[in-house]
């Protein structure tokens, strides 16, 4: 049934919630953002019905209210909406990524008519802001729901239901695992990756010539840290006491790391080493991972015009479709390198026998 929803903040996050709750036109978007700018993009672009100016007006003609802000912003609006007087039931929940503050928020409001799920979903990027916001963003990831104290399983039920228009995997979890399990997995390594940087950088005053040498390793490892400064330390307070901690067990670890160096404890290294490749390669595969599973290529192709596109035409012409493509290491008339990423280890033999049919030299990853 058509829901009215109001989308409030229409930034990366919510723009493209707003795109994938509307592309079937089956909802009726109110969108709202402290950008005027903001709001034109999403009016211009299709992917609100309406924009409204005042925020308790539109939330009453809501039948669900998602909040797309940082998370501090999250925390005013729910107090925000507690002062209204709605006369139906309406659905509340958020996108932020972490649960615990919100969702304490929200088991402290009094109003009777707000059901609130705390949700997140498991995809984003580093960049920020509606134009680089993407109908098909979520598309089989995880898409955690963190329902409040007071909520009834039949909220809990309509959000899922609106939510499918995502096409994520949807999974419930307590807002306290939810951010011990993101701390790991995503709000760390974010921190590890600025801290890669900033040591790039100090060393820069030794060696000039180090952001010539940060090749492909350097450049996975930290795209992260190109992220939204503001939106990021609003992350980390929330979740702070997590960071403590694992910046603690870290430095532990690092403890570990160094001693294997200093006593040349090559065999422990290569073990230690092996078992992070191993998990790391094991993420994929179970294609219950927060990593999607891809089965991927690695090609060489020549730096010049109309490469890329004679690979993915070979490929195509076969029926078969690249979910990621990425050129490594690639430098002006050198040979650079392809990866390409397909859903199935079927598909990746079907690439491989075309590709080095028509001439190319290449690698499986297996
Ligand atoms: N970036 C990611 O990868 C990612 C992934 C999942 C969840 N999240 C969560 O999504 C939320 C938004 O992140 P984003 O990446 O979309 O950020 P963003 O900067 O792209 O978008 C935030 C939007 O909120 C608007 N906004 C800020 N304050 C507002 C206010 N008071 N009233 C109305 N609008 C306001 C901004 O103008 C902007 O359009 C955060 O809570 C974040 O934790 C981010
Ligand atoms: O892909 C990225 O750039 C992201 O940082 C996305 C990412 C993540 O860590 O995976 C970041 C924050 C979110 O809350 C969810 C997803």
């Amino acid at each position: 049934m058509k829901k009215t929803i109001l989308m409030i903040g229409l930034g990366l996050i919510g723009g493209s919630l707003a795109k994938s709750l509307r592309e079937p036109e089956e909802n009726h978007i109110i969108g709202y953002d402290i950008d005027q700018k903001t709001l034109e993009f999403a009016l211009m672009n299709s992917m609100i019905d309406e924009s409204c100016a005042n925020v308790t007006e539109a939330a009453q003609k809501a039948d669900v209210i998602i909040l797309g802000t940082p998370i501090t912003e999250t925390i005013e609006f729910l107090h925000q909406l507690e002062q209204i007087a709605f006369d139906h039931d309406v659905i509340v929940s958020d996108v932020s990524s972490v649960k615990k503050p919100v969702i304490d928020t929200a088991n402290t409001l009094k109003n009777e008519h707000i059901q609130f799920v705390g949700g997140h979903p498991m995809a984003g990027s580093h960049k920020r802001g509606i134009k680089a916001a993407k109908g098909h963003l979520f598309e089989n990831a995880i898409y955690v729901l963190s329902p409040s104290s007071n909520c009834t399983n039949a909220a809990l039920n309509n959000l899922e239901k609106l939510l499918k228009g995502t096409k994520s995997r949807m999974i419930k979890l307590k807002a306290e695992e939810h951010d011990e399990m993101t701390g790991v997995i995503s709000h760390f390594p974010h921190l590890i990756a600025s801290a890669l940087v900033q040591q790039a950088k100090k060393w820069e005053g030794t060696h000039a010539f180090i952001p010539q040498l940060a090749a492909g390793g350097f450049r996975d490892v930290t795209r992260i840290a190109s992220s939204n400064p503001e939106l990021w330390q609003d992350i980390f307070y929330h979740n702070k006491q997590k960071m403590v901690q694992m910046i603690d067990d870290w430095i532990d670890e690092m403890a570990s790391l160094k001693q294997m160096l200093e006593h040349d404890s090559k065999s422990e290294l290569t073990a230690y080493l092996k078992e992070a490749k191993d998990y790391r390669d094991g993420l994929g595969v179970k294609d219950k991972g927060a990593i999607p599973a891809f089965y991927d290529l690695y090609v060489d192709i020549r730096d010049q015009t109309g490469a890329i596109a004679s690979v993915a035409n070979l490929l195509a012409e076969e029926g078969i479709s690249i979910t990621n493509i990425r050129i490594l290491e690639i430098r002006e008339g050198i040979t650079g390198v392809l990866r390409l990423s397909v859903s199935t280890k079927n598909e990746q033999f079907k690439s491989y026998q075309v590709l080095q049919r028509n001439g190319y030299e290449l690698m499986l990853e297996e």
